[in-house]
């Protein structure tokens, strides 16, 4: 295409594209200060100008773009962001300011790439204040006061607003939020479960307001066994409802309200499944906000010392996106009950006395009988179905013959780059990749990220 053929709003966004990758800080910031919406738009290349900054090694239009408040975060067509642009190409003082995380913690980790995928569930949008837990006098304050937040739960399901997909950023459910009034009578039910989520992070001091000098409001959940269309009465809202496909559903919340959600439902779901005491099977009281079972019986030996069963469970589990000898290829498999054509990275659960490491071993060779050296941390998820703990890993084959183990495994298979590529495109699909919600979606992008071929 000719640049005759160009709008002019086009015509702009290359001029701005080719300023930054030529290192024009002067062009780069007067276009800026005539459009700030520059700043995120992709040419041709389908590259924003911070990749270009940074592809071509210039630090102070990367510099000047961070400034200005670009995302840092988005990707190119083959999912690589500014920051493995200039990894790449050995742009290492570029890298390390893209990598820099607020707090500078990369100056005393030196050589660490602390460059943290975020994952779905993991946003912590809540102060958990665990201290106050056991602050009686505190927690019975602020639940019934005035700004404070109730969720109610059903069966461990949230209530929720179902949403036009564009009305809410990412997030097709909202959850219900309710005062103390309207929860009370619940409160006062012998089967009702309430958790103290924490307390509303305070945004930064700037907006300081008369209401800004009030402490932050604290949330609770509420898991009920009261009628679920009795509970559905208490929400003015029309399109409230509890969620038919509770697995499915519990993906379409914003990221904010995802990591609630996930503090929320594993704690209540232990509840749900301990609510007698696991050592001598006497009945327990619920203590400090929701995150203690005492038990009952004064005899009983979990009174002694510190015991895991008085708290709430959390499983580890390991996933791994396995990498062929030859750096070009992945492992990828798929349960019976997985959806027609999409495939995952391979994970299981870790067991006692096993470290991460050894348990990706095992649990690749169990499951594929692909035997596995080299294994790197990568990022992790809480997966609140109950209670699990998503470990992402990278692992590095040292044999490639597949035998899948028909029991856990329907088909297990090394799956080429360009084809990981273009299933990520949607063009000539090999497999279907998970919903982008899952930490195995985040892995097997990071591995395209990685070590692509720019
Ligand atoms: N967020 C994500 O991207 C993904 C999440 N997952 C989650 O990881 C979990 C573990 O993966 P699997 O391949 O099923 O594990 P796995 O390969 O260890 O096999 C599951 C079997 O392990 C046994 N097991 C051992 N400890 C267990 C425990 N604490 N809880 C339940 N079963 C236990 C059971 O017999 C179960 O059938 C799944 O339940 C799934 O929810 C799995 C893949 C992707
Ligand atoms: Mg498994
Ligand atoms: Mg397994
Ligand atoms: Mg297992
Ligand atoms: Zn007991």
């Amino acid at each position: 295409m000719t640049s005759l053929q160009l709008s002019a709003k086009e015509e702009m966004v290359e001029r701005f594209l080719d300023a930054a990758a030529r290192g024009d800080l002067n062009q780069v910031s007067t276009m800026l200060s005539q459009s700030s919406s520059l700043i995120k738009q992709t040419g041709y290349s389908g590259w924003t100008a911070l990749m270009l900054g940074a592809r071509n090694g210039h630090y102070p239009v990367v510099e000047a773009l961070l400034a200005h408040g670009c995302d840092k975060f988005s990707v190119n067509s083959s999912s690589q962001t500014a920051y493995d642009i200039a990894k790449f190409w050995g742009h290492r003082h570029i890298s390390n300011l893209l990598g820099r995380t607020d707090d500078g913690s990369q100056r005393v980790l030196p050589g660490a790439d602390l460059h943290q995928q975020e994952n779905y569930f993991s946003r912590e949008t809540l102060d958990r204040l665990s201290a106050k837990r056991t602050d009686k006098v505190w927690l019975e304050d602020k639940q019934s006061g005035p700004n404070t937040v109730y969720l109610l739960f059903s069966n461990c399901s949230p209530m929720v607003t179902s949403l036009q997909e564009d009305d809410n950023a990412g997030g097709e459910n909202q959850l219900c939020r309710f005062r103390y009034e309207t929860v009370k009578d619940l409160l006062q039910k012998p089967a009702t479960v309430l958790i103290f989520l924490g307390v509303e992070k305070r945004k930064k001091p700037s907006s300081q307001t008369v209401d800004g000098m009030r402490e932050p409001p604290a949330w609770f959940a509420v898991n009920t066994d009261e009628d679920s269309a009795e509970l559905l009465k208490r929400c003015r809202e029309k399109n409230c409802c509890f969620p038919k496909t509770p697995n499915r559903d519990l993906l379409k919340f914003s990221e904010e309200e995802a990591g609630i959600v996930a503090q929320a439902r594993s704690v209540l779901a232990w509840h749900s499944r301990y609510s007698f005491c696991p050592t001598c099977g006497s009945s327990t009281r619920v203590e400090e906000g929701g995150y203690k079972r005492s038990c009952l019986n004064s005899d009983c030996r979990s009174l002694k010392g510190v015991h895991n069963t008085c708290y709430p469970r959390v499983d580890p589990v390991v996933i791994m996106l396995v990498i062929h000898p030859d750096g070009n290829q992945c492992l990828l498999g798929r349960k019976k009950i997985f959806p027609v054509g999409m495939f995952s990275c391979l994970a299981g659960f870790i067991e006692p006395g096993e470290t991460l490491e050894e348990a990706v071993r095992r649990e690749v060779e169990e499951e594929s009988g692909v035997k596995v050296g080299p294994v790197q941390y990568i990022s992790c998820q809480p997966w609140p179905m109950p209670s699990n703990l998503m470990i992402g890993c990278l692992a590095v084959a040292i044999s490639t013959d597949i035998k899948v183990d028909e029991k856990e495994i329907e088909e297990a298979r090394w799956f080429q780059r360009q084809q990981v590529i273009d299933s990520f495109r949607g063009t000539r699909p090999a497999f279907t990749i998970p919903p982008r919600q899952t930490i195995a979606h985040q892995l097997i992008r990071h591995w395209i990220g990685m070590n692509s071929n720019l």
